[in-house]
């Protein structure tokens, strides 16, 4: 029950009982239906708002997907730049308090600097009677080319039965944009929020949210003072169930660069007589995981916190249909055969994946070349107790220890350009009651409690620096194909999902004072 309906209960009870001396338990049930009767037209009114709304909530997703806000690549940062201007002015015409902040400058690899995307930050609300949470999101997004696979244009939201395909659509524009619409229902029906709503929305996550610590840092005592709570919708279900997260993974991502000669050369001409920069990276990188997934630099298993017979319990009582896991990404064999092993290498463990090398041949067809320079991109995904500036030490001094027994002429630089640090919330805190009331309510079902194998770097400053507690309520769906070629929505989690949001404001406004 929110403040406002909390109001209407009690002047319910006192004209009952001002008007009626002989109130006695056959009257408590007429009252009560009233009192469920004002919820469920309130709850209603905003249902039925969305769902007359959607088309528009589509459109809003079609006009951010077609901005190809790029953090990772800096030909792109105008639309990025024009992306946080396009998030603010929305806020602005909603008559939020907003504000785009400088964030400052980001240190290119050639040493160049380039501006950060301001970060969008907005308010509604300031009732010193009310909670007030902050909705965290972003709104860059990951690569996206037609020729990587895509069946449509990445960046032209196209609905497909019901899908609703574009890079960002899941990650993490339509969350972002369902939130909005949410709090935009509350004011288009002139219901009172029933809680304070701060955004922060920033443009670098998906590159580990450069300059956003630093943000946070100095607004701390002032933009973030009165937050009582944050919320962050950045992730995805792991079935059809809806899902409440309360951990994710960090991630160290590094570049190996190893130079040789100094141009690219003919292999047929040369091949033979150089030691080969490609030959060495690929040497040390397979030095990096077995066959079977068991990581090979000292020091990083040693440290990771072992699995309690709680958590252990928890992974079993999960719903995962290994099948349908392996149907949804197109493989017949995983590292694992058993739910806990599964879940627990997704979520629990450290894992090391290798992205790319630059400097490689990788058009089509058969170029003959020996490369002269080549960096992978590897990461390792953190989890408790690894520590960041541990890896980076351990990862850089057995990548050097290896490269050195090959005795190669050529060079080897090794760089992490990222370290973020897991984050892990305690599902007892209300702020997951509310959430699994909302759920029931917009849903009829109990969500999963899950953990998140991805990375939200910012999750964890906002716990150290501000203290609050937060919660992560996803609405992607499983096969949403984050980061993937056809990312999409789908129309149901999107418009569920905004109503969910609805309901999550007005359980929030619920805890009691004692639980912050
Ligand atoms: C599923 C992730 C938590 C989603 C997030 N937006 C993301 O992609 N983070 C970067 C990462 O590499 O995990």
């Amino acid at each position: 029950m929110s403040r406002q309906q909390h109001r209407t209960t009690v002047y319910l009870s006192e004209k009952t009982v001002t008007h009626s001396e002989k109130m006695d338990l056959l009257v408590l049930p007429s009252i009560l239906l009233i009192i469920s009767t004002v919820h469920a037209f309130q709850y209603t009114e905003l249902v039925q708002h969305v769902n007359s709304h959607q088309e528009e909530y589509v459109e809003a997703l079609r006009d951010w997907v077609a901005i190809e806000s790029d953090s990772s690549n800096v030909l792109k940062r105008p639309d990025l730049h024009r992306m946080m201007e396009v998030v603010a002015q929305k806020l602005r015409l909603m008559g939020g308090a907003v504000e785009l902040v400088d964030i400052g400058e980001q240190e290119l690899p050639d040493g160049q600097t380039l501006a950060l995307p301001k970060v969008v930050t907005a308010k509604f609300g300031s009732d010193p009677n009310k909670y007030t949470v902050c909705i965290y999101g972003h709104v860059d997004v990951q690569p996206a080319k037609l020729e990587d696979g895509w069946a449509t244009d990445p960046y032209n939201l196209t609905d497909i039965n019901g899908n609703l395909y574009g890079r960002g659509a899941s990650d993490n524009k339509a969350p972002v944009l369902a939130w909005i619409h949410a709090v935009e229902a509350y004011q288009a029906l002139n219901i009172d929020l029933p809680v304070n709503v701060k955004f922060v929305i920033e443009g670098m996550e998906e590159t580990g949210s450069n300059g956003l610590d630093a943000m946070i840092l100095a607004q701390r005592d002032t933009f973030f003072t009165d937050v009582d709570y944050i919320i962050i919708s950045d992730c995805g279900w792991l079935s059809r169930r809806p899902a409440l997260t309360y951990g994710t993974r960090g991630n160290c991502y590094f570049y190996a660069e190893v130079e040789g000669p100094k141009q690219d050369l003919h292999s047929g001409v040369y091949g033979g007589t150089v030691i080969e920069p490609m030959t060495d990276l690929i040497g040390i990188l397979d030095t990096l995981i077995s066959p079977s997934g068991k990581i090979l630099v000292p020091g990083i298993r040693e440290a990771v916190a072992p699995l309690s017979d709680e958590e252990w319990k928890m992974y079993q009582d999960i719903q995962f249909d290994i099948e349908n896991y392996k149907t949804k990404i197109g493989v017949n064999q995983l590292m694992y055969s058993n739910k806990v092993d599964l879940l627990a290498h997704m979520w629990r463990y450290p894992t090391v994946s290798i992205h790319g090398i630059e400097g490689a041949f990788s058009d089509p067809g058969t170029k003959t070349v020996i490369p002269a320079k080549v960096t992978a991109k590897f990461s390792i995904r953190q989890v408790p107790n690894m520590d960041p500036a541990m890896v980076k030490k351990q990862v850089t001094d057995y990548l050097h220890s290896v490269f050195t027994k090959r005795k190669s002429p050529n060079k080897l630089k090794v760089t992490m350009v990222i370290g973020a640090k897991p984050w892990l919330a305690d599902t007892q805190h209300p702020l997951y009651e509310a959430g699994k009331a909302a759920v029931k309510r917009v849903f009829d079902m109990d969500p999963d409690l899950i953990r998140e194998g991805g990375t939200i770097p910012i999750a964890r400053t906002f716990q150290d620096v501000t203290g609050k507690s937060i919660i992560m309520m996803p609405i992607g769906g499983f096969d949403d194909g984050l980061h993937s070629q056809n990312e999409k929505m789908s129309r149901y989690n999107y418009i569920e999902g905004t109503k969910l949001f609805i309901a999550y404001l007005n359980e929030v406004s619920q805890i009691k004072k004692t639980s912050v």
